[in-house]
């Protein structure tokens, strides 16, 4: 507990007026590609916020320090370090439990206003449970509370968000926060990218708590990919619209905060004009967007899922669809990229039947011989700012224009081994002008978009890709005790962002 309000004070006074000594000299003269001048923050309205993300297990390290107790991820990790690219893990990741001051310092000189973080929930609950004690060992922050660590206690307990009673244990996860750090804290997240966590934690199982069906060969020890995917993010919307009733009822009226819940999508281009490919474009982002979005606006699941999965697919009770219905003053997006979409007929063989098989989608990342977008370092990912602007226009159109805050969006680099070479990421600064004249764009068109936060302040511990892939703006040298060095990306973010 100690930690995190020094976190948030060591925040707080960084965004009062604690001046940064560090001078960097670099200059970030890039190409620039269609950038119409001038291109800085100017361009949009003062109060819009820029930042950029991180979260718990994937930043801290002191996985086990100071009375925090073991989460999914802990466990994943240690126990199936086959899963992951390099065999590593965020036991130390980049030290920022003990260096977040002179870190919060860099976000400062580097002229961001915000800092996304997740909180810990095993550092403040270590058993997961208020029953069994709460552990008393913040430039803008935004907090998400959940991302992806489930307390491993609840996981042996009642096998976490695949079981309802996940939702009282969240909640009191949650009030200790808000009691806490809500007089700092104005921008809540409760969860993020509930897609990413139930497909890749109980579908495909290559992240934790790694279940899925036997036929998926994937070392899973339990699991099924058909239904528990649709459990848990039928579980995790009541939990989130639960946590937002709470704040909004009992801490938002004095705290005047607001609360959100950030998801993930692609944009998906149809494979062809062919209507089949048309609607294989529409299946892709209800499956992706929809899925979450859908209840959380209009309080049931889209009708193409519900046709597709059937019994499958939970159902929520009046009482359920009236308290997820408009359960977010903000909606968070993370894009990172665009695929393809072409129709696929159901599989022959329906014995292996999963969340990924459901959509009856084929995704690619290239047409005809033509990629979605200039290829990154991640073979997954590539550089196609029109998803982004496209993504938010559909969101304006079919989801009632909520209010936006892009709460990742970022690319990575793979088979970087030296200073010299991670610093000099001169795609990344085309990719960060691209998409952020992509946004305006989205902007202009009255897209409710009110900021974006880069993916990721720093180089970080990338799930299943371990350290080998690196998304952030500063570089962090895993070979010289986790030394801090800005990239061009981040000296042009500076510039940028002058006011
Ligand atoms: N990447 C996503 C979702 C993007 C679209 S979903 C697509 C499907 C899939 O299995 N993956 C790989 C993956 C697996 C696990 C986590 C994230 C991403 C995808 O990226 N989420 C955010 O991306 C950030 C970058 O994720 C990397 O994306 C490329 C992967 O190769 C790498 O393992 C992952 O850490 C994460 O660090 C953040 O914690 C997370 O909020």
């Amino acid at each position: 507990m100690a930690f995190q309000g020094s976190l948030l004070l060591g925040l707080f006074l960084l965004l009062t007026n604690v001046l940064v000594l560090i001078e960097v000299s670099l200059a970030a003269n890039v190409p620039s590609h269609e950038i119409t001048l001038p291109f800085n923050r100017t361009i949009f309205p003062s109060e819009f916020i820029f930042g950029a993300s991180s979260s718990t297990y994937q930043y801290e390290g002191a996985w086990n320090e100071d009375g925090k107790g073991p989460s999914i991820c802990d466990t994943f990790t240690h126990t199936h370090p086959e899963k992951i690219l390099d065999h590593s893990n965020g036991d130390v990741a980049l030290d920022f439990y003990h260096r977040y001051k002179d870190d919060l310092k860099l976000a400062k000189f580097e002229g961001l206003d915000a800092f996304r973080f997740s909180i810990s929930w095993t550092r403040i609950l270590p058993h997961g449970k208020l029953s069994k004690g709460i552990n008393q060992a913040g430039i803008k922050p935004l907090a998400t509370l959940f991302h992806w660590d489930v307390p491993q206690a609840l996981e042996d307990d009642y096998l976490g968000f695949l079981s309802p009673k996940i939702v009282e244990d969240f909640l009191d996860f949650v009030e200790i926060c808000f009691k806490f750090f809500g007089d700092r804290v104005k921008l809540w997240s409760t969860m993020n990218e509930p897609w990413i966590f139930s497909v890749t934690g109980y579908d495909s199982g290559t992240l934790a708590p790694g279940r899925c069906s036997v036929w998926r060969n994937n070392n899973c020890s339990a699991g099924n990919s058909a239904t528990e995917p649709y459990t848990v993010s039928h579980n995790i919307l009541l939990a989130h619209a639960a946590a937002a009733k709470l704040y909004r009822q009992k801490y938002k009226p004095t705290q005047k905060g607001e609360i959100g819940i950030i998801l993930v999508s692609h944009w998906f281009e149809p494979f062809s004009n062919k209507p089949e490919d048309i609607r294989a474009s529409r299946r892709a982002l209800d499956f992706m967007l929809g899925w979450l979005l859908h209840p959380l606006t209009y309080g049931d699941y889209p009708i193409i899922m519900k046709g597709l999965v059937g019994k499958r697919l939970p159902k929520f009770t009046p009482k359920e669809s009236e308290l997820v219905k408009g359960s977010f003053d903000f909606l968070g997006m993370n894009y990172y990229t665009s695929n393809f979409a072409a129709h696929l007929s159901s599989p022959l063989n329906t014995a292996n039947v999963s969340f990924t098989t459901d959509n009856q989608v084929n995704q690619t990342t290239s047409r005809n011989g033509q990629l979605v977008g200039d290829p990154t370092g991640v073979s997954i990912f590539f550089v196609a700012p029109r998803g982004l602007y496209k993504l938010l226009l559909y969101i304006k159109k079919h989801y009632k224009n909520p209010k936006i805050y892009i709460t990742e969006c970022g690319m990575g680099e793979s088979n970087i081994t030296k200073v010299e070479e991670g610093v000099n990421d001169i795609q990344r600064v085309d990719f960060y002008k691209r998409h952020i004249k992509a946004l305006y764009e989205a902007f202009k068109e009255g897209v409710n978009v009110h900021g974006f936060f880069a993916w990721s302040f720093f180089d970080n511990f990338e799930w299943g890709s371990g350290y080998t892939q690196k998304f952030g703006i500063n570089f962090i040298d895993y070979k010289n005790n986790l030394k801090r060095y800005p990239k061009k990306s981040a000296l042009w973010m500076k510039r940028f962002l002058l006011k």
